[in-house]
């Protein structure tokens, strides 16, 4: 299993000029036509931190590889929120990698590319306090027995995440080895921002699209044009801070911020990247779905824009979708369930509806899932009717753009 591990030029070509560096020279074809690799990702995710151990098998030299295992694991605290103890951030790191030490055999270790992607938790952090962060997270790296460069440790920028899901999903449902146009769309909700990817059915789609709506990716020798856009801001915890008013201020500690999504006589403090916001409910307001859907499009109007025809194609709805589709009954939680549009909407009636609620400890229920049905309907444009696949695994990998990205790392590098 040793000598060099190439994915192939051009087969998997996403083209940022920003992100582009080439760290080390291209090698020469490998001889074997038959291995085995690793590669490990962490995703730095607002509310959570990740690790993705993969192993591919690289069977056909001109092909993509094919995704053999994953050994994943999650801890459900963002690096970010560590903006003020960096060394607390070195410590989950450090902790993750053991994750990564016991599912790599240990002669693979010098040879096996670490990754670290940082989203949209580290985007919304000032950058000397996000590069603090960033500098820790490399000193823990560079001490680990896995291969570590100069591109091992970054913030990727939104359009990037959002493309990278797309790759994921579709890698993983078999669509980029063989079928691209039974490709599917991704709709990803995170906690501070949320991407929609999708390979446009309808050319118009992307004629009326503004140009950084479109991203340009070559994959077997073909270019496609994705439909793709990042909405910072516009994932489920930081929507919170905008539908309470509270996103920005200058002195959050000092203020009360009340919105009639929560239960009248709830009154707690939200936490969110290292931020304390002290939050209640609106005693004196009508609290239900229609008062709470005004409220919610603070977070929407004027931000959120509509591709045209979104409707003609096929979407996987992923992370906080799925979350909060299970969290609050919408789906059982087996692989694949599809949910109409309108059964967001029926689901947040009722919650927002059942003043019973406010004991059960889910205070946010009624405001995320007013959230949601905002963001696609008003946000994106969906109709009612439209179906989405909700999905969390694919073939019992995760759905996460950390797979993407990893497979964008490896086509850059050569491995000694
Ligand atoms: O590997 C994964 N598989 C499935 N869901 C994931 C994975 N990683 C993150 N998520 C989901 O993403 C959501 C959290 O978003 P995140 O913390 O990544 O915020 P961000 O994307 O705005 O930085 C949660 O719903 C979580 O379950
Ligand atoms: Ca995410």
């Amino acid at each position: 299993l040793d000598g060099t591990i190439f994915v192939e030029g051009n087969l998997f070509d996403v083209d940022f000029s920003a992100q582009r560096e080439n760290i080390l020279p291209n090698s020469a074809r490998p001889a074997n036509s038959s291995r085995v690799f690793y590669g490990i990702m962490m995703d730095a995710g607002s509310t959570g931190t990740r690790i993705h151990v993969y192993s591919f098998i690289q069977e056909d030299p001109d092909g993509l590889p094919y995704l053999h295992n994953e050994t994943f694991h999650s801890e459900e605290i963002g690096l970010s929120s560590y903006v003020n103890t960096p060394e607390e951030a070195g410590k989950l790191v450090r902790e993750l990698l053991k994750v990564a030490t016991s599912a790599v055999p240990r002669a693979m270790w010098h040879k096996t590319p670490l990754v670290l992607r940082a989203t949209a938790g580290f985007r919304l952090l000032p950058a000397d306090k996000a590069h603090v962060l960033i500098e820790e997270i490399k000193e823990v790296f560079s001490q680990s027995p896995f291969l570590v460069t100069s591109r091992s440790v970054s913030i990727i920028d939104g359009t990037y995440e959002g493309i990278l899901a797309w790759v994921s999903l579709n890698f993983l449902m078999g669509h980029l080895h063989v079928d691209m146009k039974r490709s599917a769309g991704v709709l990803d909700l995170g906690g501070a921002s949320t991407q929609i990817s999708f390979l446009p059915k309808c050319q118009k789609t992307v004629n009326k699209a503004p140009t950084d709506h479109v991203a340009k990716l070559e994959i077997l020798n073909t270019t496609y044009l994705l439909y793709t856009h990042s909405y910072l801001k516009n994932g489920l915890k930081v929507a919170r801070l905008l539908t309470l008013g509270a996103l920005g201020d200058a002195d959050p500690g000092k203020k009360v911020f009340k919105s009639l999504c929560l239960p009248k006589n709830y009154s707690d403090n939200y936490t969110f990247g290292g931020i304390t916001y002290e939050v209640r409910g609106n005693i004196n307001g009508y609290n239900g779905y229609e008062t709470c859907y005004k409220e919610v499009l603070k977070a929407i109007k004027g931000s959120v824009r509509k591709p045209y025809n979104v409707h003609e194609n096929m979407f996987h709805a992923v992370a906080y979708y799925y979350d909060m589709a299970k969290d609050s009954g919408l789906i059982e939680g087996s692989q694949d369930e599809h949910v109409e549009v309108k059964r967001f909407k029926k689901k947040a009636k009722e919650v927002c509806g059942d003043k019973s609620k406010d004991h059960y400890g889910k205070p946010f229920d009624c405001m995320d899932l007013t959230y949601i049905t905002a963001l696609l309907t008003e946000g994106f444009g969906f109709q009612d009717s439209v179906g989405l696949q909700l999905t969390k695994k694919v073939k019992g990998f995760e759905s996460s753009w950390a797979l993407g990205a990893m497979l964008e790392y490896l086509h850059k590098v050569r491995i000694p």
